[in-house]
C-alpha cells in the first residue's frame, strides 16, 4: 500500500535516518519507535506530506507522493490520510457533530461508512453528539478523533504518540480502535514511546537505527 525507497532525511548536516526501504501493507500496524529526536515524527510527516524526504520515494498505487501536484495531493490528503495526534487536533468551538461531519464532508458517502451515531458509539461517546469539543475532557476529545477517523475511513492512518496523554483505559481503547480500522484494510502507522502500544503492533521500524521493520515478537494483541 506505502512502498517506501531508500528514504533519507537531512536537516543541514544532520542526517536522521538514510536508505529506508520497507512497505506498509493493508490489515498492517507498524510501530515508529526510538529515543526523542530520531525522527518518528519528521517520517510521519514526509508520509503525510507536511514534510519532503530529503531522497528518495514514498509510493502510493505506484505512484511518489514526493512529487504529487498540488491536486493529487490535495486528493492523497483528503481521501487517503487519517491523523491521529496527540493534541487531537479538533475544532474546539464546534461540536461533536460538527467536528465528525467535516471529515465526512468531502467525500461521496460510501455504502457501509459507519455513520456519526455508529461512530460515537464505538467509541463510548454515544449521545454526545451535540456537545462543545472544548468542554470535554483529554481522553474524550481523543475519542472524538478516533470517531472522526472512524467515518472517514482513511486507508492510511498516521498516528503519533496517540496514548501519549491518555490513561491505560483510554490507551487501550485507542489501540482497539486502531487494530480494528487495520483488520477493516487499512495501513497504520504509530509513532510511541509506549512498550505497552509497540508490543500490540505487528511490526516496529526503529528509527534511526535500522532501515527496515521487523515483526514485534512478544504480541499481545489477537
Ligand atoms: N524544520 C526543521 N528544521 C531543523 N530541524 C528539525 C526540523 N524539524 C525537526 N527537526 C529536528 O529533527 C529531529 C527529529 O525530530 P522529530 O520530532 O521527528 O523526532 P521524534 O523522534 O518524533 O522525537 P519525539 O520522540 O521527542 O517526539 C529533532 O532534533 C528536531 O529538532
Amino acid at each position: 500500500m506505502i512502498e517506501i525507497e531508500n528514504l533519507t532525511k537531512s536537516f543541514g548536516p544532520r542526517t536522521l535516518w538514510a536508505g529506508l526501504a520497507f512497505t506498509v501493507t493493508r490489515g498492517e500496524v507498524l510501530a515508529l519507535t526510538g529515543p526523542s529526536g530520531s525522527g518518528k515524527s519528521t517520517l510521519l510527516n514526509c508520509l503525510g506530506l507536511l514534510d519532503e524526504p530529503t531522497s528518495g520515494a514514498i509510493r502510493y498505487e505506484s505512484q511518489d507522493i514526493t512529487r504529487f501536484r498540488p491536486r493529487a495531493a490535495r486528493h492523497y490528503r483528503r481521501d487517503v490520510l487519517g491523523y491521529l495526534f496527540q493534541n487531537y487536533a479538533l475544532i474546539d468551538n464546534a461540536t461533536v457533530a460538527a467536528n465528525l461531519t467535516v471529515a465526512m464532508k468531502p467525500r461521496r458517502a460510501r455504502k457501509g461508512t459507519p455513520t456519526i451515531v455508529e461512530a460515537l458509539e464505538r467509541v463510548g461517546l454515544a449521545g454526545r453528539e451535540k456537545e462543545q469539543v472544548h468542554r470535554l475532557s483529554g481522553g474524550e476529545q481523543q475519542r472524538v478523533a478516533l470517531a472522526r477517523l472512524i467515518v472517514k475511513q482513511p486507508a492510511l492512518v498516521l498516528a503519533d504518540e496517540p496514548t501519549g496523554a491518555l490513561d491505560h483505559d483510554n490507551a487501550t481503547m485507542v489501540v482497539d480502535i486502531l487494530r480494528s480500522m487495520s483488520k477493516d484494510g487499512c495501513a497504520v502507522v504509530i509513532a510511541t514511546h509506549n512498550d505497552a502500544v509497540r508490543d500490540r503492533c505487528d511490526t516496529v521500524l526503529a528509527v534511526g537505527s535500522t532501515t527496515q521493520p521487523e515483526p514485534v515478537k512478544e504480541r499481545q494483541h489477537s
